[in-house]
Order: structure tokens, then C-alpha cells, then sequence
């Protein structure tokens, strides 16, 4: 998050002195801007910035325990430098959060310079190896020119000016966003991996005397488990691709001064790595639960998996609140739509009126149809975003302001945002899929795929679908059926579509998903390396052990 800060806020003049340095590893950095008492308010942040023209630099300073910058990666014993987030002072004024390039360490001896203490903030559920880190300033100067002043400026007086837009300075967080979807579509095929060839090799229970133990993978409950799951894989996939397609295009449109889209891509990224990262959270523990006790082990890979996973749901970002920001711009999209103002691409649905199209109960609809099965996803999250904007509407008409009106209505509005962020992605796989240049047979196989994840979509989320009358509970039991009916012959194709991701062992890091599926020999071979296995009795039986037995049997 250094480096793209630097790229994206730095003056030109700035540019050709910071990324050489970071580029040619002279210098290493982390993203300061989480303190102890403020990791999603930033404008509640309280490290200060104050700007002194008689010498031309900047004075920071943590000034409560609150302020001290805590989480950020790297920060503990790592980095160099770092881009510190404060608050700005400048002739008496405050200017809210601007960036600013601060050295930690010397380059020579790596010892904290003087006004900065840093350390690592203890251990924590994943990423060992990281040191996460906390940062306290103490009257620490740094030169005028290490604010960040693409978009704003203090002149050596002292004078501010503002930048076009006050949230240009979270655009590093909206580019990692968009990161973390492709995360998410990564960390989701690792486990699908791990899971499908596992349950490959795996035989387990005698269905009938005499009979072959059976693969687990051939039980239509353990299919039910994973195959939506791969069939989530290859749908964030394409989604990531649309998602930094959108981003590189709206950032060109910023670059040239163009802030038309900033607010779109806002709303989609916060709600695209809310909805990725949580469907992949709890389908990363599916897979691990699938493999059983071996599942559970180190080896498998899931522990570590997980566990480096799970905070995506936290960082850059907590994905409740990304939930509410992408919720608060679709309701303030039905506003314009209602006002007659045409909407951006991603949204513009919200200014059709699908009510009427698909009243649920009609026989006769082709139900297995993707195309028209998406037109109901779009329904739905039509209905929901325009149910929850309208418990906005009532909250200020019953005498709320808007942010009262919008907290009364956000259980509502994380519920429409993640309609919202579901009709985008089924809509994206669907349609990259009729863009794919592929052989029939791929096609075929792709669009099994495309229907598994469609039709379970709409089973998991079925009482979205017949509360508002999209569907009648006899289609809602169909789409379910045509979900099972579907697994048997993803079942074919299974352990190819996996193998497909094409993640080395070495990436792979799980015994159990080995590519050469030698499972049994390898786990042994593993166990013999664990510590406790260094001698055949362990020290503690002399200590501990031995002595109670003993004092025991001798009572016998
Ligand atoms: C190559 C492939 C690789 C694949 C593999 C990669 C895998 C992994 C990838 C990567 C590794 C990850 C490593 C990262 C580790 C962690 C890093 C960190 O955690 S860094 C800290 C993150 N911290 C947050 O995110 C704070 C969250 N809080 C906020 O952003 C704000 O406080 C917010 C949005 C919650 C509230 O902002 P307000 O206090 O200014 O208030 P309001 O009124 O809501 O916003 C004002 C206006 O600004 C807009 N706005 C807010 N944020 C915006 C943004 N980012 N862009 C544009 N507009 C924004 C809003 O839409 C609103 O607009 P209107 O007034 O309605 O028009
Ligand atoms: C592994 C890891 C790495 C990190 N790396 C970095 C880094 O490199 N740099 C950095 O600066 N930070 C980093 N962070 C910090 C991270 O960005 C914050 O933890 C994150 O932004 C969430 O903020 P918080 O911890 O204050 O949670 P809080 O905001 O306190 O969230 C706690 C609860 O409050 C709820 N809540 C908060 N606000 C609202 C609201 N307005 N409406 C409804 N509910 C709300 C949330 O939904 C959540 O349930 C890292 C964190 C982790 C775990």
C-alpha cells in the first residue's frame, strides 16, 4: 500500500525522488493510517500534523494512546518509512487527513529515529510472519515536501490549498479493495482445490456389504458442499477482472481530472470486497470441514489458510461499513433516477421498473434460463435497494435527518447492497462466459458451472426471492432441484476444473491437495517432522509423566 500511495499522491517532483528508492528496495514502507482508537472513522483520527513556516516542516504527533498507529503491516520491525495519515494543521486550521512520507528508521543501523517509537503489536489469529506493527510520534519533524501534494498543497508560508475532492486521499484503499476480490477468487480456488482433489482420493464408509468404499466425492452431499463453492471460484475470477477494468478505467477518467465515476466505483468496489470476502470466509471453512479430521491438521493447509484469509473481512475496510457506504449511493441513485437523471452504467438498472416484468407464479417461465434468471436477480436487488430507500424517505419524513434516517434503515441497506453486489457478479459470469472465445466442450462444461452457481444463489437467498413475489415457492423448490441435478455432471469434470487454477504444491502448501493426490504416504512423512517427534520419549515424560505413574503404581 506504500508504493501505490506514493504513485497516486505524489507530485511529480515527488514521484522522482520516492519510487526509485522504493523500487530498487533502498527503502521499505507500510501504510500508517489505523490508530488504536480509530481503524474505520478516519475523520476521527487524531495523529496531528501541525505545519511551522519558520523552519518549513511539519510536526507530528501522537497526542493520546488512542492516536498511536496500530495494525499496520510490516510496520513493528520491517519498514523504513512510512505513509502517515493526520490530521493537517496549517496557520491555526485543521485540513483533515493528508498523507505524509515519514522515515522511522535510520538507514543505516535500522534504529528508530528520535520522536518515533515503533514495535510489533503481539501475536495475532494469522500472519505470523508479519509484524504488524505500532507507531508513536513524539514531536517528530519531517520537511515540508513530505506531504503527499498531488492533490493539495501547503506552501512553504503555510498557505493550504484544498484538493478537488477530499476522498481522493482514500483512493489507495478503494485500489486494494479491488485487490482483495481478486484475493478473494484466489484464496476461494486454493481451497476448492485442496477440498475437490482431497475428496478425490478420499474413501470413506461401505454404502453396501462388500461394496468399494466410494470416493467422498461421489456423495451428492459432499458435491452440494464444494461444487457451488468451485462454481464461486470461476464467478469472482471474472468478477475481478470486470472490477479492475472498471477501476483502471475510472482512475484514467481521475487522472485527467474527470470525477464523474468516483462515487460508482466507490460503491462497487466497497461492495464487491464486502460480498467476496465474506462468501469466501465461510467457504474456506466449508472446504476444511468437508476434508474431515485430516482437514483440521496443519497439513491440510486450511489453518493457515484461513487464518490469513479471514481478516479480509476486517481491512481495508470492515465489510459492514463497506456495505453501508455502497448503500448509501444507491440510495442516493434512486433519488436521481427519481428526479430523472440518467445513471452510470453499474446502476442504471434502478431506473428501469422491473416490478412488473417477472410477477412470481406465472407457469410456464424457463426457469433453467440463465438470461432470464439473472432478470430476477436484477429484480431483487431492485426491490431491495428500493424498499430500503424508501424506510430512508419514511425515517426523514417521520423527522429524522438523513444520517438518522440512513442508520434506522442500514440493517435494510446492507441487505440491498449485497443484492446489489450479488446481480453484479451472477450478471458478470454469465455474460464473460458468451464472451469467452472457448471449444464447445469448455463452453458446456463453463456453463454448468455458470447454472450451479445461478441456481444455488438463488436457493440459498430463496425467501429474498418469494417475499417480494419474484418467484412462487413451487420455482424456488424447482431451481433448488435443478441446482442438485446439476452435480453428478460437474462431478466429471471436477478434479480437471481444479487443476485447472494450476497452483503449484509449493503454493499450495496442503498435503492434502497434492497434485500427485499421494496423500496417506506424504501425511505420515509430515508427521514424522513434527517437533514433538524429535525423540521417542519427550523430555517432559521425566519431568511430568514419569513421576505420576510411578507415585501411582506404586500404590497399586
Ligand atoms: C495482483 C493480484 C493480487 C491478488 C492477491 C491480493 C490479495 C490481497 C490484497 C491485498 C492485501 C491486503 C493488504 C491490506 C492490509 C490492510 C490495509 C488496511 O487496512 S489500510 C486501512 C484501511 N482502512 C479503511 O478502509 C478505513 C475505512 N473507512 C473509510 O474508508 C471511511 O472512514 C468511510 C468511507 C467509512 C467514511 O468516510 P467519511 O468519514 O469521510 O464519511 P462519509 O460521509 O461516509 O463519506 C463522505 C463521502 O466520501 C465518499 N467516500 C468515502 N470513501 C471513498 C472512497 N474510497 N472513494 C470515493 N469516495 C469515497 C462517500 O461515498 C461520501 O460521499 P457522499 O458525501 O455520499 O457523496
Ligand atoms: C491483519 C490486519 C492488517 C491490517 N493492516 C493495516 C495496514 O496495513 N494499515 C492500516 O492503516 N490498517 C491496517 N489494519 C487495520 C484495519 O484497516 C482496521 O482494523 C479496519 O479498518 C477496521 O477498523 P477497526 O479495527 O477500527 O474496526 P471498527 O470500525 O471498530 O469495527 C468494529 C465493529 O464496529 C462496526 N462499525 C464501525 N463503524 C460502523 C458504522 N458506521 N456503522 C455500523 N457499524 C459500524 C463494524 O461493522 C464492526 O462490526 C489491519 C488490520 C488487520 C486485522
Amino acid at each position: 500500500m506504500f508504493i501505490p500511495t506514493l504513485e497516486r499522491q505524489c507530485t511529480s517532483e515527488q514521484r522522482e525522488k520516492f519510487l526509485p528508492l522504493c523500487y530498487d528496495y533502498r527503502i521499505i514502507g507500510t501504510y500508517a493510517q489505523t490508530e488504536l482508537g480509530h481503524g474505520t472513522f478516519l475523520r476521527g483520527l487524531e495523529t496531528t500534523a501541525h505545519y511551522d513556516p519558520n523552519t518549513q516542516e511539519f510536526i507530528l504527533n501522537s497526542p493520546t494512546i488512542s492516536s498511536i498507529k496500530w495494525w499496520p503491516g510490516a510496520l513493528g520491525k520491517t519498514s523504513t518509512h512510512a505513509v502517515v495519515l493526520a490530521q493537517l494543521y496549517t496557520l491555526g486550521k485543521c485540513h483533515g487527513i493528508h498523507p505524509f512520507v515519514v522515515q522511522l528508521r535510520s538507514l543505516d543501523d535500522h534504529k528508530p529515529l528520535r520522536g518515533i517509537t515503533v514495535g510489533d503489536i503481539g501475536p495475532k489469529m494469522g500472519f505470523g510472519p508479519n509484524d504488524n506493527g505500532y507507531l508513536k510520534l513524539h514531536k517528530h519533524r519531517i520537511p515540508r515536501t513530505n506531504m503527499l501534494m498531488k492533490y493539495s498543497q501547503v506552501s512553504p508560508d503555510g498557505t493550504y490549498t484544498k484538493p478537488p475532492r477530499s476522498t481522493l486521499t482514500y483512493g489507495t484503499m478503494t485500489f486494494v479493495r479491488v485487490l482483495i476480490v481478486h484475493g478473494s477468487a484466489i484464496a476461494l480456488a486454493k481451497a476448492s482445490t485442496i477440498a475437490i482433489r482431497y475428496s478425490a482420493v478420499r474413501r470413506q464408509s461401505e454404502l453396501r456389504p462388500g461394496e468399494p468404499e466410494p470416493q467422498i466425492l461421489s456423495y451428492p452431499t459432499q458435491q452440494h458442499k464444494l461444487f457451488p463453492l468451485l462454481a464461486t471460484a470461476y464467478a469472482f475470477h471474472f468478477v475481478q477482472l470486470a472490477m479492475m477494468k472498471i477501476y483502471t478505467d475510472v482512475n484514467d477518467q481521475i487522472n485527467n481530472s474527470n470525477f464523474s465515476r468516483i462515487q460508482e466505483l466507490h460503491a462497487l468496489s466497497s461492495g464487491l470486497k464486502a460480498f467476496t470476502s465474506w462468501v469466501t470466509n465461510a467457504g474456506l471453512e466449508v472446504c476444511r470441514m468437508s476434508c474431515g479430521g485430516h482437514g483440521y491438521s496443519q497439513a491440510s493447509g486450511f489453518p493457515r489458510l484461513y487464518a490469513d484469509f479471514t481478516p479480509s473481512c476486517t481491512y481495508e475496510g470492515e465489510n459492514t461499513v463497506l456495505m453501508l457506504q455502497s448503500a448509501r449511493y444507491l440510495v442516493k441513485c434512486v433519488r436521481d433516477a427519481r428526479s430523472g437523471k440518467t445513471l452510470p452504467g453499474t446502476v442504471s438498472y434502478l431506473s428501469e421498473d422491473v416490478s412488473a416484468v417477472h410477477s412470481g407464479g406465472s407457469s410456464g417461465r424457463d426457469l433453467s434460463n440463465l438470461d432470464f434468471l439473472i432478470s430476477l436477480y436484477k429484480q431483487r436487488a431492485s426491490n431491495q435497494v428500493h424498499f430500503a430507500s424508501d424506510k430512508v424517505d419514511r425515517g426523514i419524513s417521520a423527522g429524522m435527518d438523513l444520517v438518522g434516517a440512513l442508520n434506522s434503515a442500514s440493517v435494510h441497506l446492507v441487505s440491498a447492497a449485497k443484492a446489489h453486489s450479488h446481480y453484479f457478479i451472477a450478471k458478470t459470469f454469465v455474460e464473460s462466459l458468451k464472451l469467452l472465445k472457448a471449444s464447445s466442450e469448455l463452453q458446456n462444461v463453463l456453463h454448468q458451472l455458470a447454472s450451479v452457481y445461478v441456481f444455488e444463489g438463488i436457493a440459498q437467498s430463496s425467501g429474498d426471492f418469494i417475499e417480494d413475489y419474484i418467484l412462487s415457492g413451487s420455482e424456488a423448490k424447482t431451481i433448488r432441484q435443478l441446482a442438485v441435478d446439476l452435480l453428478p455432471l460437474i462431478r466429471v469434470n471436477a478434479v480437471s476444473l481444479v487443476d485447472a487454477f494450476s497452483f503449484r504444491d509449493e503454493v499450495l502448501q496442503s498435503v492434502l491437495g497434492r497434485y500427485d493426490g499421494n496423500v496417506y504416504e506424504n501425511l505420515f512423512k509430515w508427521a514424522q517432522n513434527s517437533p514433538l517427534n524429535k525423540t521417542d520419549v519427550h523430555p517432559s515424560y521425566h519431568k511430568y509423566l514419569g513421576p505420576l505413574l510411578k507415585r501411582n503404581q506404586s500404590k497399586l
